[in-house]
């Protein structure tokens, strides 16, 4: 048997993250940054004005002094009209100030006030005096050109993509997003909405895992159902074209354990034993193509824990993340709670501000699959601890 970490430093050593590719920014939301983005002009573009308002020179602006009005400059102006002494030019606020121009005065610093008006006045009379350079903003206040926007290796929201679309880019480089085929396999599962004859379940591990790999922020490009037969698993594989390949069941030691009879030796696949509970049995490595292959163990909260401790670092890695963990916080246990003390438990929990708790009564058990529902974190607790006693201190792993 090997530790989660031994586990997980193999899987994290086989995969490195996927080749960039060019995309519009717009798509890319969630993605990494692939190659920095950088400034193809000053931000702010040019000088412009922070208000509706009267680009005036100032010496001229003096309280009570008559200024006449001698051109309008709206946003997207290209105009740049001369400004004599006692004169004034209107602009909006993001129009180009006039060169003649060394401060703003708003609407409101005038005796027109800001009641709206399709001509510029011939006249205004200033109110309150502009400070030096006042409502200007500056050119390259901002950044200056050639200057990075945004590094690589962020991982883009609606605040970087803005960056990106003022820096003068629509098509960027990015990690594309891992295209992952999840199979389940057992000749027991039928469609959740049929009717189960005995011996029959609802297949419900491949929606667990579709939602898990999409909140990781990769992409699911197949999802199959196998039965118990090796040709019918071999035809499965044999047909997909993905990044990542995530099947679960038959990972254990069963007459019928397809998954393993099928793809033990194939490429570095190898299937081993991991101290923690549940997810005991697992399988992993890279078909002769390259492909990363997880062999998850079939009972749900199995799946549920392997995908958190194994699946979801590795997509996160593939998809050029740096932070590729959930967080961990320490609660204290609001009950005590049984353990097998040979593997890490990993237990789906309920938490609070200062506690946590199991979020199934029945505790550990690997089958236990509507106590997911109620839990939003999972409890790592080490395989050298004993039973969990009221009050002990529990590393929590947030999924939130
Ligand atoms: N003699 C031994 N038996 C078992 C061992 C062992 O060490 N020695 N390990 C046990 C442990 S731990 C686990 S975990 C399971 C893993 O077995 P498999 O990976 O072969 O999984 P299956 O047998 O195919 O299924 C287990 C369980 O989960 C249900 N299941 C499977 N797929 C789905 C699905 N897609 N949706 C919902 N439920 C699913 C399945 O019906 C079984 O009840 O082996 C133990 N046995
Ligand atoms: O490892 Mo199994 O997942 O304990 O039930």
């Amino acid at each position: 048997m090997i530790t989660v970490d031994e586990h997980r430093a193999r899987i994290l050593a086989a995969t490195e993250p996927l080749a960039a590719i060019g995309q519009l920014a717009i798509d890319s939301t969630g993605l990494v940054l692939a190659d920095d983005v950088v400034n193809r002009w000053p931000v702010p573009l040019f000088d412009n004005s922070g208000m509706d308002g009267y680009a005036v020179r100032r010496a001229d602006a003096t309280v009570g002094a008559t200024l006449r009005v001698v051109a309008d400059v709206p946003a997207g102006s290209a105009e740049d009209p001369p400004i004599g002494p006692g004169e004034a030019v209107r602009i909006m606020t993001g129009a180009p100030v006039p060169s003649d121009a060394n401060a703003i005065v708003p609407l409101e610093h005038t005796d027109l006030g800001t009641q709206v008006r399709a001509d510029a006045p011939e006249a205004i009379v200033i109110t309150e005096r502009p400070r030096k350079a006042a409502h200007i903003r500056r050119a390259g206040e901002d950044t200056a050109a050639g200057s990075v926007a945004v590094a690589a290796g962020t991982v883009l929201g609606p605040w970087q993509l803005s960056a990106i679309a003022s820096a003068g880019h629509e098509i960027i480089r990015v990690q594309r997003k891992p295209r992952v085929a999840i199979i389940s396999t057992g000749s027991e599962l039928i469609d959740p909405s049929g009717s189960p004859e005995r011996g029959q379940i609802p297949e419900s591990n491949s929606i667990l895992l579709s939602a898990a790999v999409q909140q990781a922020g990769a992409q699911v490009c197949s999802v199959t159902r196998v039965p118990d037969d090796e040709h019918a698993l071999n035809s499965v594989l044999a047909g997909l074209d993905a990044d990542v390949i995530v099947l679960t069941g038959g990972a254990s030691v069963g007459a019928f354990d397809v998954v393993k009879a099928v793809l033990d030796g194939v490429g570095s696949i190898e299937f081993t034993t991991v101290a923690m509970q549940p997810g005991k049995p697992q399988g992993f490595g890279l078909t002769d193509d390259g492909v990363p292959v997880f062999c998850l163990p079939g009972n749900p909260v199995s799946v549920a824990v392997s995908f958190e401790m194994f699946v979801r670092p590795a997509l996160r890695q593939l998809a050029g993340h740096h932070d590729i963990d959930r967080p961990r916080i320490t609660r204290r246990a609001s009950v005590g709670w049984r353990r097998r003390s040979d593997r890490m438990q990993i237990l789906p929990v309920v938490y609070d501000d200062e506690t946590v708790r199991p979020a199934s009564r029945g505790g550990s058990g690997s089958h236990l699959v509507t106590s997911l529902a109620d839990a939003s974190a999972l409890a790592l607790v080490p395989a050298a601890v004993d039973d969990v006693a009221e009050g002990d201190p529990i590393t929590v792993m947030v999924l939130e």
